[in-house]
């Protein structure tokens, strides 16, 4: 049978066990998420799946979606039985078909990050909330959301806060989304479980429509996400989950690596423990449990690596400064490549984003190394691209008054520079007193060429409308918007910029989406993961969680120091993003740290002395 070919005895049971849940329990490379692809594969050799009906998978990632779905059709499967995307394209989907049921509007779209931030701010100060901070306030709705049952439990339970003034800034934050037709990342999900709880018939169909669900990368889901999965797998029994507690690097945004128990004693399901690691040599897999281990309340592990093999090595390198770091790692990239190491099997990894590391990108560019950036490169960069997306949104819904106020944000200061003006959004909000629309906007006197601008945008938003072309829409914004005129302006950035912009221009070429909203629909759900291709040889560039789920020849892991790796945050949750930085290896491990970054003194991080540095890396230098 061709999906089992290949398979060792545990991957075999797991890709074989029917008519119960389980729970595949692994380490890195242990083919986790090869086993999902055979599953897939294997329903469909045996015909378990009826005509007409699908199989679900559920990925963390979009690139893990579409990697799945290639491998699949590659297997011979129609992929058009395969139903297969995130938590939240799922969900999207659901709540665009049926929403309507629980009084979601078909065409909602998500609020932004900053737009979220703002309204945050907004809601806070009205309800005269002081002492909590915007990101507080936050994490607690996220939090209240991922763990209720349903929608109105949620209401209640912000009911319950003792904090004078935060249940109404709860329920004005839920008013002003809806108002203006939004919902945040959380709500996909809330708002997916309060519908298929309270609609059997619906429950009926999805369990009608998907007799198998597959679910990867477990141990970053939220109990709601998990509420879910138990809700659309509650009468099959057939649902299978992967997963590693130590690969859990998402708490930040809801994750609980106790999930996985929760899904055991809830789906009441069946465990099954791969050790065979197919990616890396021992030592480097020795090194990475020697960092892990140092984490209490953990499941132990066995890892058995393939043996290490000349060429095989794990280097750890300090350097006085991160110019120095970042010219040693070029001539070890060119150097790796001359013995016949695609770029686009080298990877750098850090830990977050940090202007400090434009230094890679220059030295880079300097030495003629083709590379790639996963995600943004910078963090406060306010791109044109997310500008052009917006500007779409507030095409389809001319009176979200939190887009336009983001918009008008993002574009005054940028005008300010090629008009001379000082002008301030406040000022727009005084001139149309009161909520902020683009009609009202398209009908100012303009009193200067600002204005004008401003108006002649908000005139283009009112005019169009979601039925005409979004590739001619982007055109005609990006040249109203100045955008070339604007780049020239921001010459630090330009590069970056430029990058996202033709990103952008790429996937509305690429994408199939029927109308502006279903492309709008497509946009909000990107991830990290679409900017990783596999197609063109480039050296990748990194955060550790972009990462996830992928393997190189060669890993840098750079700037590996002590206010950087472990950053103030948990450091459990810090050692984990290491152990999955490293595992991403399949042969070359090279981890640095320089004693002087961005002017100050470095020390190197401290989970250097839990990996016993001596013990490995001098071992296979
Ligand atoms: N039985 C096998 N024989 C040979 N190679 C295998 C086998 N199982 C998995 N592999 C290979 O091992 C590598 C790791 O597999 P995979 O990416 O599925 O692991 P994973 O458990 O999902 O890893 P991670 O958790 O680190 O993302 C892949 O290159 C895969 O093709």
């Amino acid at each position: 049978m061709k999906s089992l070919e290949g398979l060792n005895e545990e991957q075999i049971e797991a890709v074989e066990t029917i008519d119960r849940n389980t729970m595949v329990f692994a380490g890195p490379g242990t083919g986790k998420t090869r086993i999902i692809t055979q599953r897939i594969a294997y329903l469909f050799e045996r015909d378990l799946v009826p005509p007409s009906r699908k199989v679900l998978a559920i990925t963390f990632t979009n690139k893990a979606a579409n990697e799945m779905r290639s491998r699949v059709q590659n297997l011979g499967i129609d992929s058009r039985r395969i139903r297969l995307g995130t938590f939240h394209n799922l969900c999207q989907s659901v709540l665009r078909a049926y929403g309507d049921k629980i009084e979601v509007s078909r065409d909602f779209t998500f609020v932004s990050p900053a737009q979220r931030s703002k309204l945050i701010l907004s809601v806070l100060r009205n309800n005269n909330v002081r002492n909590m901070k915007e990101n507080v306030f936050a994490n607690w709705i996220s939090k209240l959301k991922n763990s209720s049952v349903d929608y109105g439990e949620y209401l209640r339970k912000t009911e319950k806060t003792k904090t004078i003034g935060l249940t109404s800034a709860a329920v004005e934050y839920e008013t002003r989304l809806r108002e203006n037709n939004m919902i945040d990342f959380d709500d996909a999900i809330l708002l997916t479980v309060t519908l298929l709880k309270n609609h059997s018939e619906l429950l009926w169909l999805y369990h009608n429509a998907f007799p198998y669900l597959l679910i990867d990368e477990m141990q970053d889901t939220n109990r709601m996400q998990l509420e879910l999965i138990r809700l659309l797998g509650e009468s099959a029994r057939n649902v299978m989950a992967v997963a590693d507690d130590d690969q859990s690097i998402y708490g930040w945004r809801g994750a609980l690596p106790t999930v996985i128990r929760e899904y055991i004693e809830q789906l009441n399901a069946h465990s099954i423990t791969l050790v065979r690691n197919y990616r890396s040599p021992q030592i480097i897999l020795d090194a990475a449990n020697s960092l892990i281990e140092h984490n209490d309340k953990r499941e132990k592990k066995t890892l058995i690596g393939r043996e290490t093999e000349p060429g095989d090595c794990l280097e750890i390198k300090d350097f006085t400064t991160a110019i120095q770091e970042a010219e040693w790692v070029a001539d070890k990239i060119k150097e790796i490549h001359k013995e016949g190491i695609e770029y686009k099997k080298i990877i750098v990894l850090y830990r977050s984003r940090h202007s400090g590391l434009k230094i890679i990108d220059d030295v880079f560019i300097q030495k003629k190394i083709p590379f790639r950036h996963f995600g943004k490169n910078f963090n406060k960069v306010e791109l044109f691209s997310d500008l052009i997306k917006e500007s779409l949104k507030l095409i389809v819904e001319p009176s979200n008054d939190l887009i336009l106020e983001s918009i008008l944000e993002s574009l005054i200061p940028r005008y300010s520079k090629l008009y001379r003006s000082n002008k301030t959004v406040n000022h727009y909000e005084e001139l149309i007193e009161g909520k902020l629309s683009v009609t009202k906007l398209a009908e100012i006197t303009p009193e200067d060429d600002m204005d004008d601008a401003v108006k002649q945008f908000a005139k283009f938003c009112a005019g169009y409308n979601h039925t005409q072309s979004y590739l001619k829409i982007y055109n005609d914004l990006y040249d109203l918007l100045k955008i070339s005129t604007l780049l020239l302006l921001e010459k630090n950035d330009a590069f970056e910029q430029s990058r996202h912009l033709e990103l952008l221009k790429e996937k509305m070429i690429k994408s199939r989406a029927r109308n502006i909203i279903d492309l709008i629909g497509e946009l909000d759900l990107q991830d990290e993961s679409n900017y990783i291709e596999n197609s063109i040889d480039e050296v990748g560039i990194s955060t550790f969680h972009a990462a996830k789920g992928l393997e190189y020849k060669a890993v840098f892991i750079i700037a590996l120091e002590d206010d950087i790796v472990p950053a103030r945050y948990d450091e459990a949750e810090e050692r984990r993003g290491l152990y999955v930085a490293m595992t991403r290896s399949e042969s070359k491990l090279y981890m640095s740290y320089a004693q002087q970054r961005d002017r100050q003194r470095k020390q190197p991080s401290r989970f250097f002395e839990e990996i016993d540095v001596k013990r490995f890396a001098h071992k296979i230098r």
